[in-house]
């Protein structure tokens, strides 16, 4: 758990972050956002202390930063920023044995431990260990970045606008690769970026931060419904609040009995998909199946737009 205690900055008389506080539960995803400026890097780099505070403090796991010497400290967190920061004269495999290799772990162990990220991370061993960073498309070198980061098995996954470079549908992967990964090894992250969208897919909560102050930090569907200010309103979209809802929902909770026509609806997806097919097709239902393609019921417009209506 990362517990974040009045932590403020101040850059000679301008306060860059104010007095914000929040936690952290292990393995989930805060993200951050709100306008440029606010004060969210930095925010971000207090954790890892490449920022020094000016007051208050962080505890991951209970034991508080300033305790902890810097690189046993930098060792423990991972670090991921747009643009990646690979080292450009070390290859892929080099890249992703730097922390291992500050550790001193011993040479089989950080050769099965990159062996398993190439992997995870969906680069062929074969086709890419020996490779150099120019010579991998933008996308490839982000998975880079992040196996890097994540090679020492850190406590938590720092990430500042990580898929800010990457073009819509391989920001797209990356985000269902990154979910997929974070869920398979329970890592703690806390993730910047200017992308709502990418804010609400992501985030276990967001935490909304204006001017130095955080405004709001809570679970998507509490923004939506919720908002603290009317600034936090505005900036999740007055327009696609709805839709955000039904994103969050799945056609499980929207289910009904009884039979329907078309090309039926996989259970697991989004009642904003769903939503979406009815349109398209031109349906007031479709029939929903499970994984196995048994049919479980139907999904009906009138049933998916209860879920994004305002609360009473
Ligand atoms: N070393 C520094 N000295 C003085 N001011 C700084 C320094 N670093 C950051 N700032 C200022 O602190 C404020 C917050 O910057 P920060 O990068 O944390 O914001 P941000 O929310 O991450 O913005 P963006 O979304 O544009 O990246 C900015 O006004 C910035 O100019």
């Amino acid at each position: 758990m990362i517990e974040i205690e009045h932590l403020t900055k101040r850059f000679g008389e301008t306060i860059v972050v104010d007095d914000v506080s929040l936690t952290v539960d292990e393995g989930t995803i805060a993200v951050f956002v709100g306008t440029s400026g606010a004060g969210k890097s930095t925010l971000l780099r207090m954790i890892n202390r490449l920022i020094e505070p000016s007051s208050g403090r962080v505890l991951i796991d209970g034991q508080d930063t300033m305790a902890i010497p810097e690189d046993d400290l930098r060792h423990r967190i991972g670090y991921v920023i747009q643009g990646y920061g690979l080292f450009p004269h070390r290859t892929v495999i080099e890249n992703i044995a730097t922390v291992p290799r500050l550790l001193g772990w011993d040479a089989k162990r950080i050769a099965a431990r990159v062996e398993e990220l190439l992997d995870l991370f969906q680069l062929d061993s074969a086709e890419f260990a020996a490779k150099y960073p120019h010579e991998l498309s933008g996308g490839q070198q982000q998975r880079v970045g992040v196996a890097r980061a994540l090679a020492a098995k850190p406590a938590l996954l720092l990430m500042d606008e990580p898929f800010g470079a990457l073009d819509p549908v391989i920001r797209h992967k990356a985000q269902e690769d990154l979910l997929a990964i974070q869920r398979r090894l329970g890592t703690t992250i806390m993730l910047v970026t200017h992308d709502m969208d990418e804010a609400f897919h992501l985030g276990d909560r967001i935490a909304v931060m204006d001017q130095a102050r955080l405004l709001q930090y809570a679970t998507p569907a509490e923004l939506l419904t919720r908002p603290a200010e009317e600034f936090v309103e505005r900036l999740v979209g007055t327009a696609e609040r709805p839709f955000r809802l039904l994103s969050l929902a799945r056609v499980k909770d929207a289910i009904e009995p009884g039979p329907s026509q078309g090309e039926p609806l996989p259970v697991s997806a989004t009642l904003r998909e769903a939503l979406s097919q009815l349109v398209w097709t031109g349906r007031e239902s479709l029939p929903v199946t499970d994984a196995s393609g048994a049919i479980l019921g139907r999904i009906s417009i009138d049933g998916i737009l209860a879920h994004g209506r305002q609360p009473a």
